[in-house]
């Protein structure tokens, strides 16, 4: 009988599918990396074609590592990078244009009308989010607009609009399912979190013809098999979840107040806020965190547009590391009081400040600057970030007393000490970095009554390393407030 969980994990540098033993036991991974391409200046872009043969890639390599057949696989489980925006052709499936990435600001102005229009509030109290270009709503007005014969095309419905999730489950399904799951359309800035439908006067708003619109799921369902053609079986898919809702799940963060911060590409602070939504007061995002039969968990987020991808930059830009855990010993030949201060704000700016429009900046260099004080400006900088977003959740009233972290840079135990003495908050580790996948894998488990309820991820989830702030109090602090100055002075500047 097969029994395996194949998760798909599709994020925004690399795909990844892991093999998983009916205990939930990861077997096997296989990774792709993926290029991203910035055409112009706050543009960011992906080939759809590239993300689709990266997943295929990773499935046949993760199934020959094992040995295993595709029939040998029980079920498929999908998470990805979310509001990253396609529109293909429903006969041919062929995209118009290559993926808009969540990290994409070509949209900002058309926000900043909204909000000088007076409409943010409705938006959040509507969506959970703000008018802002990392959701996909404006990307997908920007591609109707500019894509000659794409308004038409739609209005006679015969286009498909997606975020990954949806593309993938097209894909895999050879044309025959265009559905999302309710977490994924919870960041479009389309989708009602009241209740649970696209918003018709929020499609009016942006312009954007119903004709389009997937179906949305509940995060464990049976979305649909995959084509014989592809894999040479017939393989439910019975999960799909937004990548930093997934690894919520993974981190067994299933009761109200628990929370979980992602360090990927950027990084993703959530807290399980429970069947209730919590509108912020202080520009933090209340998202949908899973729907399981027609019941809602919600989630407060806290979204850094730069976290990995700032070490990504000092290898692919500044060429001053090999590879990203170069990074870790050339931050201990410096310290926090180093008076270099990098704000990372190569794609805007994200929460608090929700500033499209800023660019990166680097204070206080000396003539002593060097490779060692970038690299440690670059991990500071996301922990900064992260002392930001935990302000603001503390501002709203919710208090994290302990943080659980993962995702590729917490490979980096100097940057997680960071972490820990300058947001003062005590970190753990998750004994793997990959609680994305389980989140979906536990899902797809879920459905397939390998686990009856979400409490059984309790006997899943293990701790790792722990690292406790040892930086006095009052350090911390003068620090952060230096960082909080840079950041407003950058946003004063205007160039
Ligand atoms: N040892 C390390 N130190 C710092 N950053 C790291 C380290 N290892 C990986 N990273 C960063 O982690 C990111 C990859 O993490 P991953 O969780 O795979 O991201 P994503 O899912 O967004 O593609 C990259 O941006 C990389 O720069
Ligand atoms: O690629 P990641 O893991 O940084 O995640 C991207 C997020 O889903 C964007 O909202």
């Amino acid at each position: 009988m097969s029994k395996y969980i194949l998760a798909i994990d599709q994020g925004t540098t690399s795909s990844r599918a892991i093999i998983y033993n009916s205990a939930l036991q990861a077997l096997t991974t296989a990774q792709q990396e993926l290029p991203l391409s910035y055409p112009e200046p706050g543009w960011v872009e992906q080939n759809p074609q590239q993300i689709w043969q990266s997943v295929l890639g990773c499935i046949k390599q993760a199934l020959q590592q094992l040995a295993l057949k595709p029939t040998d696989i029980a079920a498929i489980g999908i998470t990805n990078q979310r509001e990253t925006t396609l529109l293909w052709h429903k006969a041919s499936g062929k995209t118009l244009y290559p993926a808009i990435v969540w990290q994409d600001r070509r949209t900002a102005k058309q926000c900043q009308q909204l909000k000088d229009t007076g409409c943010e509030p409705m938006l959040q109290q509507k969506t959970g989010l703000l008018a802002d270009p990392y959701f996909s709503a404006t990307k997908l007005g920007w591609l109707l607009d500019n894509i000659p014969g794409a308004r038409a095309l739609a209005e006679a419905g015969e286009l498909c609009f997606g975020t990954v999730d949806c593309y993938l489950l097209w894909q895999l399904t050879g044309g025959k399912v265009h559905a999302t799951d309710a977490s994924n359309a919870s960041r479009t800035l389309l989708f009602n979190i009241n209740s649970q439908r696209w918003d018709d006067e929020l499609l009016q708003l942006f312009d954007i013809p119903a004709a389009i619109f997937p179906q949305v799921m509940d995060n464990a369902a049976h979305f649909g098999i995959t084509d014989p053609h592809i894999l040479g079986a017939n393989i439910p898919i019975l999960s799909m979840i937004g990548d930093q809702q997934a690894a919520l799940l993974g981190q067994a963060c299933i009761s109200p107040g628990m929370s979980k911060s992602t360090y990927g590409t950027g990084c993703f602070a959530v807290v399980n806020t429970g069947a209730t939504v919590m509108l912020s007061q202080h520009k933090l995002l209340s998202t949908l965190a899973w729907r399981l039969e027609g019941q809602s968990t919600y989630a407060l987020e806290g979204s850094i547009f730069m976290a990995g991808a700032t070490v990504q930059w000092l290898r692919d830009k500044l060429g001053i590391i090999q590879q990203a855990s170069d990074t870790e010993a050339l931050a201990q030949q410096s310290s926090y009081q180093q008076t270099e201060l990098l704000i990372p704000a190569f794609t805007g700016l994200g929460t608090p400040y929700w500033r499209p429009e800023i660019n990166a900046a680097l204070f206080g260099m000396t003539r002593d600057t060097g490779r060692a004080e970038l690299a440690t400006a670059a991990l500071c900088s996301v922990a900064y970030q992260s002392r930001d977003l935990l302000s603001a959740m503390l501002k709203d009233g919710v208090r994290v007393d302990s943080l659980r972290v993962d995702g590729g840079m917490t490979a980096n135990r100097w940057y997680l000490q960071a972490l820990a003495d300058l947001s003062q908050t005590p970190i753990t580790r998750c004994h793997t970095t990959d609680t994305t996948a389980l989140g979906a894998a536990f899902l797809a488990a879920l459905q397939l009554g390998y686990v009856n309820n979400l409490t059984d991820i309790n006997r899943i989830w293990q701790s790792g390393e722990q690292f406790q702030p040892v930086l006095p109090a009052d350090s911390a602090q003068a620090l952060y407030q230096r960082w909080q100055r840079a950041c407003k002075a950058l946003i004063a500047l205007e160039l």
